[in-house]
This record gives C-alpha cells, sequence and structure tokens, in this order.
C-alpha cells in the first residue's frame, strides 16, 4: 500500500489506479470484460480513476447527477454531466494522468431510472493524451496534504460509449434496452468495501509510522531535568511522554490485527458471494464502515499527539508528521465519511438488536449482543486479566447500542416518523456503534496475541499491549463503563494503576516494538525517526537544503525589506 501510495512525480498520481480503478475492473466486470481491460490495467498501459464523487455529492451516492442513459439505435450509453454540481469532482488522478475512468452514473434505460452503476469511459487519447472528445479534465487545485496526486474534475458533455463498457458482472443492459437485475443492488458498491478494508491497514501503517518516528526520537532527544544535577533525561522516561505514545502504538498493532481480520472476512465472504451466497454481506458492509471509521479517526488524532510530542520539530516537514496526518485526515474523509460509516454500522447493529430481542440468536461480530447479561455484576474485577478487560467492552456496547435502539423504539412510540426518530437519535447511535467497533478490537486483538505463533517472550510482550490498549480505553470512556454499575470506581482506580505500571512495562521493548514495523527510512521520510538516530546532523542538512537557503540575502530584502526598512529610518 505504501508503495503504491508513492507518486510518480508532482502533479500526477497513480495511486487510485491501483487502489480503486483497478480492483473496480476485478470485482465487477465480466469475464469478457476483463480479458479487455484488466490486463491493460494491470501492466498499466492504461491509466484509470474511479470518479464516482461529484461537486454536489459524495456521501448520497443516489443522489449523483451524472446520466448513463441507453439508446438501443445504436446500442449505446450516453455519458452526461447535467448540471454544475454533477462535475465529477475529487477522483484521484482524473486532473491529469489517467486516461480511463469507471464512472459511477444513474442508469437510464426506456424511460426508468435503475440507479447507480459503474460505466468505463476513455478520457485521454492514447497518442497525444488530450481529453476526449466531449470530455473536460481538470485538476481541483491544492489541498491539505497529498499535492503530488492530482485529484480532477470531469464533465462529459453527451459522450457515447458502447453498451458493453457498462460493467456488467451483476446487473446488466441488453441490446434492447432490457434491464436484468443483479442479485443485490448493492453490489454496485461493492468496490467501496473493499476499499475500507484496506484503509484498516492504511490507518494501521500511519500509525505504525507515527510512534516509530516519535519513540525512536523519544530516545534520541534529551530535555530538562528530572532530578536536579543529573544529565537530561531521554523524554521518553516522562511517564506523560509514554502516557502519550504507548496507547497509540498498542493501537497501530491492534488495527494491524484488525486488518488482518478484515482481509480474511473480505476474502471468505466474497468468496461464498460468488457462489451466490449472499448472507455475509451485510455484515461486511458494517464491518468495514465501522472499521475504517474508527481506525482513521484514532489514527488522525493519534498522529498529532506523536507530532506535538515531538515539541517544534515535530512540527516541522523534516519530521514526516505533518504530511502523515495530512494523509491519514484524508481517509477519514474518502471513502465514506466516517460520520456516515459510523451510521452504517448503528443501522446494522439496531437491526441486529431487534432480531435479537424476538429471539434469533445473532452470530459474527454481533454474537455478543444477544449473550451479555444486561443486568451488571458489580466486583472487584481482575483488572489485569485479558478475558475481564474484553467483556467489559462487550457490556458497555451491549449497554450503549440497547439504550439507543430503546431511545429511537420510544421517539417512535411518541408518533415520530423511523426516520425522524434516527435523526434525533443519531449521535447516540454514532456513540454506540463506535463502542461496538472498540469492543470488536480490543476482542480481536486480545484473540490474536493469544493465539498468533510466536515466541512466548514476544506473547509476552503482545499481552502486555493488550492490556495497555484495553486500560487505556477504560479510563478513558470511564464513564461508559461506570453507567450501569459493571464496573465500580475501585475497579477504574485499579486499571488506572494497571495502566501506570503497563506503561513502565512496555518501556524497555518500545524501540524493538516499533523496530518490529520494519519501516525503512525511505517509506518514514523522518529525518527523527531515521533508524540510525542521527537526528541533529541531519536536522542540520535538511534545513540548508530548503529553496530559502539558495542565496544568503533573499531577493524579498532588495523588493520589500529594504525600501521598507530606509523609509521608516528616514522617518527617525
Ligand atoms: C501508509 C500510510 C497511509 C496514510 C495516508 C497517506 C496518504 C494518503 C493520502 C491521500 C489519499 C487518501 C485517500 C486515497 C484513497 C482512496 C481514494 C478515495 C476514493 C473515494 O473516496 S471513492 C468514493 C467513496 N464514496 C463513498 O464511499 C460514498 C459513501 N456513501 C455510500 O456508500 C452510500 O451512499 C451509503 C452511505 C452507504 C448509503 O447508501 P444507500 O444506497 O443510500 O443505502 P441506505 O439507504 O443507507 O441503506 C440501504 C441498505 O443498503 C445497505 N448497504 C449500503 N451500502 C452497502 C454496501 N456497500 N454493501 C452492502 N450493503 C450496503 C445498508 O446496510 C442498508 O441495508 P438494510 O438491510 O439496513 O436496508
Ligand atoms: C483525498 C481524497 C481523495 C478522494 N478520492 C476520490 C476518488 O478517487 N474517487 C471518488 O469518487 N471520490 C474521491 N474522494 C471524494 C470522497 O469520497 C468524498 O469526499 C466523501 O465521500 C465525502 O463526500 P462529500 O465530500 O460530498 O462530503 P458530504 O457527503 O457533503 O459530507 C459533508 C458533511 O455532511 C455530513 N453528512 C452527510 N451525509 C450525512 C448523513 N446522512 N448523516 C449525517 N451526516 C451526514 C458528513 O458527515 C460530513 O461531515 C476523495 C476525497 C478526498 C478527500
Amino acid at each position: 500500500m505504501a508503495a503504491a501510495l508513492q507518486t510518480l512525480g508532482g502533479g500526477i498520481g497513480i495511486t487510485l489506479h491501483w487502489i480503486a480503478f483497478t480492483p473496480t475492473i476485478e470485482q465487477q466486470a465480466t469475464e469478457e470484460q476483463k480479458k479487455k481491460w484488466l490486463k491493460l490495467a494491470q501492466d498499466v498501459a492504461i491509466v484509470g480513476a474511479y470518479a464516482q464523487t461529484e461537486m454536489g455529492h459524495g456521501t448520497f451516492v443516489r443522489g449523483l447527477e451524472t446520466t448513463a442513459t441507453y439508446d438501443p439505435s445504436t446500442q449505446e450509453f450516453v455519458i452526461n454531466s447535467p448540471t454544475l454540481t454533477s462535475t465529477k469532482w475529487w477522483p484521484g488522478g482524473l486532473g491529469k494522468t489517467a486516461n480511463h475512468a469507471t464512472v459511477m452514473a444513474q442508469l437510464y434505460t426506456r424511460g426508468k431510472c435503475y440507479g447507480p452503476h459503474n460505466f468505463m469511459v476513455q478520457i485521454r487519447s492514447l497518442e497525444n493524451h488530450q481529453p476526449c472528445p466531449g470530455v473536460t479534465l481538470g485538476d481541483i487545485g491544492p489541498k491539505m496534504e497529498s499535492n503530488g496526486n492530482d485529484n480532477g474534475f470531469a464533465r462529459f458533455d453527451h459522450v457515447r460509449i458502447p453498451r458493453e463498457n457498462m460493467l456488467m458482472k451483476f446487473a446488466r443492459v441488453e441490446a434492447d434496452g432490457t434491464y436484468v437485475q443483479p442479485p443485490s443492488s448493492k453490489l454496485a458498491y461493492s468496490n467501496m468495501v473493499y476499499l475500507r478494508g484496506t484503509f484498516v491497514m492504511s490507518a494501521a501503517q500511519a500509525l505504525a509510522s507515527a510512534t516509530t518516528i516519535a519513540v525512536r526520537y523519544s530516545c534520541v532527544r534529551r530535555q530538562s531535568e528530572m532530578k536536579p544535577g543529573e544529565p537530561e533525561p531521554q523524554i521518553l522516561e516522562y511517564q506523560t511522554q509514554q502516557y502519550k505514545l504507548f496507547p497509540q502504538l498498542a493501537a497501530a498493532y491492534a488495527f494491524w490485527f484488525a486488518s488482518w481480520f478484515m482481509t480474511q472476512q473480505h476474502g471468505s465472504i466474497t468468496g461464498s458471494m460468488e457462489k451466490g451466497d449472499m448472507s455475509g454481506l451485510a455484515e461486511l458492509h458494517a464491518l468495514s464502515a465501522g472499521l475504517k471509521s474508527y481506525t482513521t479517526a484514532v489514527t488522525a488524532r493519534g498522529i498529532d499527539v506523536c507530532r506535538m510530542a515531538c515539541g517544534g520539530h515535530g512540527y516541522s516537514h523534516a519530521s514526516g508528521l505533518p504530511a502523515l496526518f495530512g494523509g491519514a485526515a484524508a481517509l477519514c474523509t474518502a471513502e465514506g465519511e466516517n460520520t456516515v460509516m459510523m451510521l452504517q454500522t448503528a443501522r446494522y447493529l439496531v437491526k441486529c438488536f431487534a432480531q435479537s430481542q424476538a429471539g434469533k440468536r445473532l452470530t459474527g461480530t454481533v454474537a455478543y449482543l444477544s449473550a451479555v447479561q444486561p443486568s451488571p455484576v458489580a466486583g472487584n474485577r481482575n483488572m489485569s486479566d485479558l478475558g475481564t478487560l474484553v467483556a467489559a467492552f462487550q457490556h458497555r456496547a451491549a449497554r450503549m447500542v440497547r439504550h439507543a435502539a430503546m431511545q429511537m423504539q420510544g421517539e417512535m412510540q411518541k408518533g415520530k416518523a423511523r426516520e425522524d426518530a434516527w435523526n434525533s437519535c443519531s449521535v447516540l447511535l454514532i456513540k454506540a456503534a463506535e463502542a461496538h467497533v472498540h469492543s470488536f478490537v480490543v476482542r480481536n486483538f486480545a484473540e490474536t496475541v493469544q493465539t498468533v505463533e510466536v515466541d512466548e517472550s514476544v506473547r509476552a510482550v503482545l499481552t502486555s499491549l493488550c492490556q495497555l490498549y484495553s486500560l487505556y480505553g477504560i479510563t478513558e470512556h470511564a464513564g461508559d463503563f461506570l453507567k450501569d454499575g459493571y464496573l465500580t470506581g475501585r475497579d477504574i482506580d485499579a486499571a488506572s494503576s494497571h495502566l501506570s505500571a503497563m506503561l513502565a512495562r512496555v518501556r524497555p521493548d518500545a524501540v524493538a516494538l516499533v523496530d518490529a514495523f520494519d519501516l525503512h527510512d525511505k517509506i518514514l521520510r523522518s529525518v527523527l525517526g531515521r533508524y540510525d538516530g542521527r537526528v541533529y546532523e541531519h536536522l542540520y542538512e535538511w534545513a540548508k537544503k530548503s529553496p530559502l537557503n539558495k542565496s544568503e540575502v533573499h531577493e524579498s530584502y532588495y523588493k520589500y525589506l529594504q525600501p521598507f526598512l530606509k523609509s521608516n529610518r528616514a522617518k527617525l
């Protein structure tokens, strides 16, 4: 993934060719269509963009305005941008790099609209890279980060494409214009589910990068006096520095393991779907949407914690942390804005809760919802036992899902329409969904450290990291656990003191734990996080290369400062 994020140089980028365009062909094209386009894409004989989002719509896919109208007389689709807001806007590579795009458009045939479907459209000449007739292209301008990627815009003025350019693995339009229904209308969204799943690994890698940089730098940086007269300590000796960095380090491992589960689930469920069994699709969508939302949000916040923990040098681009933050911030919006994605997970949880209330035994990642007892059993819990910690997170999530669902039922009993009841409970629903995903991440972390094939000494360190991650979550969200008495104040105090012990326990292994991510300096692109630790010499070399240092006296002196100084001195 990191390699795919490397751009080919300023101003162009083929990230989306690899992570969105090519997978869309793999997942949505027929075997015939794959023969025509897949190898071209895999060999980069064509370069593609995934053109779905428009200036006026990103989240609400059913609201997209681009149209694909079937003309049976020529057996072609006519792709058109009817309004300014229908302009495709944001797709990576669309501005200057791609010569093809999968375009998501409202399909019309025989005067009826069948909703959003994907169409293969050539947008630039393969001879001279000029836009094809009827296609207007451009870059959307500078962004917060990743300005090496030409996120672009595209407008289509009645561009004609052959019928065979509709990606027809699931839905089809026959030559006479007959529409053939897919097994599920949401299969057109399958590429988004796949990409959200890969974002979990992107988040893990980003947080692994940030913690590698910050932990290594915190061993190089010495500052202040812990005891009068003693040498300045490594800043990683301060408990506050450990409290900032080690929960992020633990989260990086937790998300890395969660991405393993996500990849395995995606493979197995899509494998079943290939055989016509769609039963896993809803769980896959809910899990990928929730994990994407949760891991990218925690990662973006965590990278900024790492940046701040590195002081002024963390704020310099020499650290690599501002760029990482900008990239991770993009992951919170791209591929489904986080709030909307977490609401999709909440929608699934409410549905599962109702099924459980009706006596259905739940399975998969929501099985705990029917197994967890509503009545809290207060008492002195062993807050260092992973089973106890997992059970606490599951109880919290089950309680919050139940509370949100019952609130919604109450609103509807007062006469509110379901949609209004949903909206008036959506903050509760989001928090419940976040608690659900958090409990999944904790459970998966615990199960992984207990089963992964490693040396027992490594298992001991990973177990401490899992305890640290869980205890940090409990102390940060203590109110959720105290609310129904499931945990007592004494339990929370025990969790806090055990967390402090875990910080000290992880300290000796901190550098080994980040080295284990095996992120080469060329990937980290950070003077502070260099493997050899030679920060200061390279910081000086890095600064000297700043464009401002090309001349001793910058031209701006002669243009602005000199006359300004002169006129001020003349007034003295
Ligand atoms: C290594 C370090 C990396 C660090 C980062 C460094 C650099 C990166 C920097 C820059 C790069 C950043 C990003 C680049 C990567 C990717 C580029 C981004 C690409 C894109 O953004 S592509 C466009 C993405 N757009 C979206 O995701 C749109 C989101 N909206 C939707 O998916 C849908 O509109 C919706 C929100 C799900 C609603 O759909 P709708 O049809 O209205 O359905 P509902 O009415 O809400 O529900 C009906 C029903 O359907 C079920 N459902 C919905 N979606 C799915 C699905 N996908 N699969 C299965 N089922 C689905 C839903 O659950 C409901 O079911 P019910 O049973 O409850 O009825
Ligand atoms: C770096 C980057 C790369 C991208 N690459 C691509 C790409 O390659 N291809 C592509 O097609 N798109 C791409 N996108 C676009 C991306 O998919 C959209 O930005 C994203 O889907 C969000 O849609 P939007 O921007 O229209 O925001 P909106 O949907 O307008 O959301 C704005 C706000 O409204 C809130 N909101 C919207 N709907 C609801 C709701 N139902 N309930 C509660 N709150 C709601 C959201 O939570 C959000 O806070 C990219 C975006 C970025 C930032």
